[in-house]
């Protein structure tokens, strides 16, 4: 028997939800179909696993930056304990994203689905219609060609279950993946090689301030090898591997992950069978995201579109295309200035226009240490940077921050960059004192005394 809604989703990750949720709510009849774990990467094997080990990271080092402040001592992670909160979140996840698609009434299946024709899937077996196909399908980690022993490694998924983190690791790649894991794993005590197989980490970012991430993981004890063009992984043991370069370098540790970007999962969805194109990144979409098949849109991870693929790019396509489906949305989407974070320690987070862009334009680059803004200073935090942008009329049009609270300090900015705020606007705002807002406020009223520690001159 052939079921039919009005919608169907496919992949039940931040994207797929996003759509799924308003249109059910808006009335339509929709399906959502999940071959995996309900909730997709994000919060089962990816962002929020991730940033709860991060916890443990980040009170660490703001107990070492306090030694001698107010603080002895010495903390250390219980990796095993750390992992039991993790798995608190993560384990519930499934459960509560099908519990919450029962609550507002959107079907749900369990299978992988493949196209049959453009209006038909088949998920086990069985054929499912819709009016309107949504592919949210997310992505999974690419893999190392023709490198012999390469399934030897593990991806984020196993390095986020770890279930002891072991003596020595070593993490092929130079993106995000690989800096907060580098810098996780060093803080829990593993001996970390971070395998560049260039000669920079983190290419998209300002590579001025990439440098102190550098010297940062350094300081932990992280060895960077540079230039390692992974050839061969060798296998010793269960706990011993080798990972071998192309000019005979080698590095023996007890467990080797990879993590070298990502590839959309197009190829097990037969697109042919509907007639969908792909694109150089994914699933070719046009400016309301949809497919060169007018009743198939894509969204999140699996789409071509010209933003980062994260999450909250993930569900705002979501979200639009239901809107747009809904008719409360205009016929081509605009993005919003994007923040894009690497949760390393320091946090390093960049949003709108880059000083290597203002450069070329023109635009005026302010760069300035924070270290002696109260809340930085009063945590003896050590490194504390930004760089802002502004345009020739001087609203700001991008930033770089890189610290500790870089993740909220971005949203400021991108706030700023989406309001088109100046200097004079951030100064006109009020902030609970003493807090970064407040900071950058009177950083922005020039009544920041940047010689005596932190002190405001009132
Ligand atoms: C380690 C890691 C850390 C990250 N950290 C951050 C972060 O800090 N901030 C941030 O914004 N982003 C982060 N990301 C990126 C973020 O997780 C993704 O951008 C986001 O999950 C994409 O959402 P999505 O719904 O498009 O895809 P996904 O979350 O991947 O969901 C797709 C779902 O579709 C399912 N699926 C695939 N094919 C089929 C099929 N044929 N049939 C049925 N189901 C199918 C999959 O099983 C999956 O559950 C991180 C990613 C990783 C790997
Ligand atoms: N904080 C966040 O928002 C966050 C965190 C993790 C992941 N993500 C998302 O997941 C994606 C995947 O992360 P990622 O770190 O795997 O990818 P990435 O795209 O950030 O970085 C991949 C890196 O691997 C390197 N590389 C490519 N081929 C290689 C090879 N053969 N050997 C060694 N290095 C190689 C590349 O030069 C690049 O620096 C990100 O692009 C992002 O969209 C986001």
């Amino acid at each position: 028997m052939t079921e039919h809604f009005e919608v169907g989703v496919i992949g039940a990750g931040p994207a797929g939800l996003s759509v799924a949720h308003p249109m059910q709510a808006a009335g339509k009849s929709t399906v959502i179909i999940e071959e995996y774990l309900w909730g997709g990467t994000c919060p089962n094997y990816g962002c929020d696993p991730k940033k709860v080990l991060l916890a443990a990271v980040e009170a660490k080092e703001r107990a070492e930056w306090m030694k001698g402040f107010g603080l002895r001592g010495h903390e250390e992670i219980d990796w095993h304990a750390l992992m039991a909160h993790k798995n608190a979140y993560t384990d519930p996840v499934p459960a509560r994203k099908v519990m919450n698609l029962d609550e507002t009434g959107v079907a749900h299946r369990y299978g992988h689905a493949f196209f049959v024709d453009a209006h038909t899937i088949d998920v086990n077996g069985q054929r499912i219609t819709a009016d309107t196909w949504v592919i949210a399908t997310g992505a999974r980690p690419a893999r190392l060609t023709d490198v012999p022993g390469e399934a030897y490694l593990f991806d984020n998924e196993g390095f986020l279950n770890l279930a002891d983190m072991p003596d020595e690791i070593a993490l092929i790649g130079s993106g995000f993946i690989a800096v907060e894991f580098a810098n996780i794993a060093a803080a829990a005590g593993a001996k970390v090689h971070l395998i560049a197989h260039k000669h920079h980490l983190l290419h998209e970012f300002d590579q001025d301030l990439t440098q102190d991430i550098i010297r940062q993981l350094e300081a932990k004890g992280v060895r960077i090898e540079w230039d390692f063009e992974t050839v061969e992984v060798t296998k010793q043991s269960n706990t011993e591997y080798t990972v071998i370069a192309a000019d005979g370098r080698t590095v023996t540790v007890n467990r080797a992950f990879v993590a070298i970007g990502r590839v959309g999962n197009t190829d097990r969805l037969n697109l042919a069978a509907a007639g969908v194109e792909l694109g150089h990144n994914g699933i070719k979409v046009g400016k309301d995201l949809r497919t060169n098949v007018p009743h198939i849109f894509a969204v999140g991870d699996v789409a071509d579109s010209p933003v980062a693929k994260l999450t909250s790019t993930g569900a705002f396509e979501a979200r639009y295309v239901a809107g747009l489906l809904n008719g409360t949305e205009p016929a081509e989407l605009s993005y919003p200035a994007v923040p894009v974070m690497v949760y390393g320690s320091p946090k390093l987070g960049t949003v709108g226009m880059s000083a290597e862009e203002a450069a070329r334009q023109g635009y005026a680059v302010e760069e300035f240490d924070m270290t002696n803004w109260l809340e930085y200073w009063r945590l003896k935090e050590p490194v504390a940077k930004a760089k802002v942008i502004f345009d020739h009329e001087g609203y700001i049009v991008g930033a770089t921050v890189l610290s500790g609270s870089a993740d909220e300090l971005i949203n400021y900015f991108t706030v700023a960059i989406n309001t088109k705020q100046d200097k004079q606007a951030i100064k006109h705002n009020l902030y609970a004192y003493p807090s970064l807002g407040s900071d950058m406020s009177f950083y922005y009223s020039g009544s920041n005394d940047a010689t005596a520690f932190g002190g405001h001159a009132f």
